[in-house]
């Protein structure tokens, strides 16, 4: 450890700062300082004064009037505009800030090439002591990784009292503030930020020599909160650390700081999974580490004691506490390693337990378990939902050694969910078989109802066309009764004429039948000689006297010699006398009319 790293917990002094941030970042100035000389050439080599000031303004202002994510959300009334360009013209920086820390203020701006919002860093720096930022710099270049803040752009002020980069910005500043907002995350979203940042990790360790970061906290740990977005920022601590050597620069967070790094013995890449250990402290519980210590004198008496932080006795779940029992080991070689923990029960992903085919009657589904992480199995089996229970079939499997054990809770929860999914499946089918069914029968009802509406319709058409055919009828009937009544009364005109024998010229109806009824109410008696009678009778039909004898002579050869015998006489007696048709009507006629009479 070198004179100028030396912490002086004790006593405060002018390098060391109490509170969250202070210690490691009052460190990380010194060793920034002495970096910033051998990087301002390569810097200024970026500068491009040729850029057209012009255009760049144009589409500044004109993004700034159309586009509403210009405002700044932490003040609503604010516009954001343009304050300053960076040399080369790419970038330019808005007035909307973004935070600040101990050593950097953090700003917001447009990347002018690729039309994003990034990060404008902005550090404030000495003159005589400027190496590490140089190094800081080449580090974030070389790192290229989804859970890892992408560096841009770098360069010094023109007073070279700043210097500037610029990276990619995330939506939702630091972990901790998130982890502030949103009180106590639950154990999926934790375990979905520990993956991103051991992903993160196990990319920086992965390099050869491994990159260190060596100040892993919440506050530079940054997040979008919009996809749940991971990035693990501020790597102006990381280091490269040569196979087989150890760091002995003391840097860092005290709270988040392995116990190796405060001895002289050295460190390696595993002081981040330290680090991380007390993240998913912070991340579990939301309290910081430590933070019933009043100073980092305390802090640094405790981590030497192997004293954990109290927050760690909050922690319930058993999973969690391996992993952090892991990282927390005072022993570096009996913490895993961030590709390790990945795998370990708590961060693993679980396999995915997914339907192939179902049958129609659902008896028989074909499953398979797809495992995502470095088992990189696929597992596929039928499972008869009639017989077979998810425990059974899952513990068989395990028994032959088709799935690892560790999964076996997970899998058979997941068969679980898929089959109450096939159930509510099921139960929509047949509730919407019965609403199909009832609306067939609705829309037939109510295609009764329009016929029954149209055959009522036509029913009282019908009755009406009665009622007027029933009138009609009764019309008919009045004129055939006059009609017959007309009839009648030209039968009696008809029969006076003929009785009168004279052409009479009727002056009216009435008069005609008044004769007729005159010769009508001459009555025939029973003794009336059949030569009298059938005399009349010839006289009124208008039958002369021989036609008048040959009906006497016939009636008389039949023995009929009065009229009493002609009206004791059958229909089949009439038939029987040889008279013509007209001769017989003629005679009952005048019988009927005589009797009527
Ligand atoms: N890339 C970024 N995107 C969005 N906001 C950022 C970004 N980087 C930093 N910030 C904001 O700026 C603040 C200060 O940044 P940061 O903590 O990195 O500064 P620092 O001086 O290095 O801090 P420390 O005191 O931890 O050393 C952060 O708390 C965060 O709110």
């Amino acid at each position: 450890m070198t004179e100028a790293a030396q912490p002086n917990f004790e006593g405060g002094g002018t390098t060391m700062m109490t509170g969250l941030d202070g210690f490691g970042s009052t460190f990380l100035l010194e060793k920034r300082d002495t970096t910033i000389a051998d990087h301002i050439n390569f810097q200024l080599a970026q500068y491009n004064t040729n850029s057209t000031d012009s255009a760049i303004t144009a589409f500044i202002n004109n993004h700034t009037a159309n586009n509403s994510d210009l405002i700044d959300r932490s003040n609503q009334n604010q516009v954001e505009h343009v304050l300053e360009w960076s040399p080369n013209k790419r970038y330019c920086r808005l007035n909307t800030l973004l935070g600040k820390g101990a050593f950097k203020v953090v700003h917001k701006a447009m990347d002018l090439e690729e039309g994003y919002e990034v990060a404008w860093n902005v550090l404030h720096i000495g003159h005589d002591n400027n190496k590490d930022v140089g190094h800081e710099i080449e580090i974030l270049k070389s790192v290229r990784h989804p859970n890892i803040i992408a560096f841009h752009d770098a360069w010094l002020s023109e007073n070279r009292t700043e210097f500037i980069f610029v990276t990619e910005l995330m939506t939702s500043g630091t972990l901790r503030e998130y982890i502030r907002k949103l009180s106590l995350p639950n154990p999926k979203i934790v375990k979905k930020w520990s993956r991103q940042i051991l992903k993160g990790l196990a990319y920086l360790h992965g390099h050869n020599p491994p990159i260190i970061h060596r100040d892993i906290k919440c506050d530079n740990i940054f997040i979008n909160g919009a996809h749940g977005e991971i990035k693990i920022g501020d790597l102006g601590t990381a280091e490269n650390m040569w196979l087989g050597d150890k760091k002995y620069t003391l840097i860092g967070t005290p709270e988040f700081m392995a116990p190796e790094m405060y001895e002289e013995e050295g460190y390696n890449e595993k002081v981040d999974l330290y680090a991380f250990g007390m993240c998913l402290m912070e991340m579990t519980t939301g309290e910081y580490p430590y933070a019933e210590c009043t100073n980092t004198a305390q802090i640094y008496k405790k981590v030497c004691q192997h004293i954990k932080p109290d927050s760690l006795a909050k922690i319930q779940n058993l999973q969690v506490l391996e992993v952090i029992h892991s990282c927390l080991s005072t022993n570096e070689n009996e913490r895993l390693s961030a590709q390790e923990l990945l795998e370990c029960s708590f961060l693993a992903v679980e396999p995915d337990v997914v339907i192939l085919e179902n049958d129609p009657s659902h008896t028989i589904v074909t499953l398979q378990v797809v495992f995502k992480g470095s088992d990189k199995l696929s597992v596929k089996f039928e499972f008869n939902t009639q017989e077979d229970t998810p425990q059974e079939v899952v513990a068989e499997m395990i028994e032959e050694q088709v799935l690892p054990e560790r999964y076996q809770q997970w899998i058979t929860s997941e068969i679980h969910r898929i089959l109450r999914d096939i159930e509510k499946q099921d139960t929509q089918e047949n509730t919407q078989a019965v609403w199909r069914r009832e609306n067939d029968i609705r829309s037939e009802l109510e295609k009764s109802k329009v016929e029954l509406a149209n055959l009522v319709e036509r029913v009282i058409e019908f009755e009406n066309k009665c009622d007027q055919l029933k009138q009609h009828a009764i019309v008919t009937e009045e004129k055939e009764l006059q009609a017959l009544n007309e009839l009648e009364k030209a039968i009696k005109v008809y029969y006076y004429q003929q009785n009168e024998d004279t052409i009479m010229v009727l002056s009216d109806e009435e008069d005609a039948v008044l004769h007729l009824n005159k010769v009508l109410s001459k009555d025939y008696s029973d003794d009336t000689s059949i030569d009298v009678f059938v005399n009349d009778v010839a006289k009124a039909t208008n039958r002369s006297c021989t036609k008048a004898s040959e009906w006497i002579q016939k009636l008389e050869g039949q023995d009929i010699m009065t009229v009493g015998d002609l009206r004791e006489l059958l229909d089949e007696d009439w038939s029987s006398i040889g008279l013509t048709v007209f001769a017989i009507r003629a005679l009952k006629n005048m019988l009927r009319s005589v009797d009527n009479a």
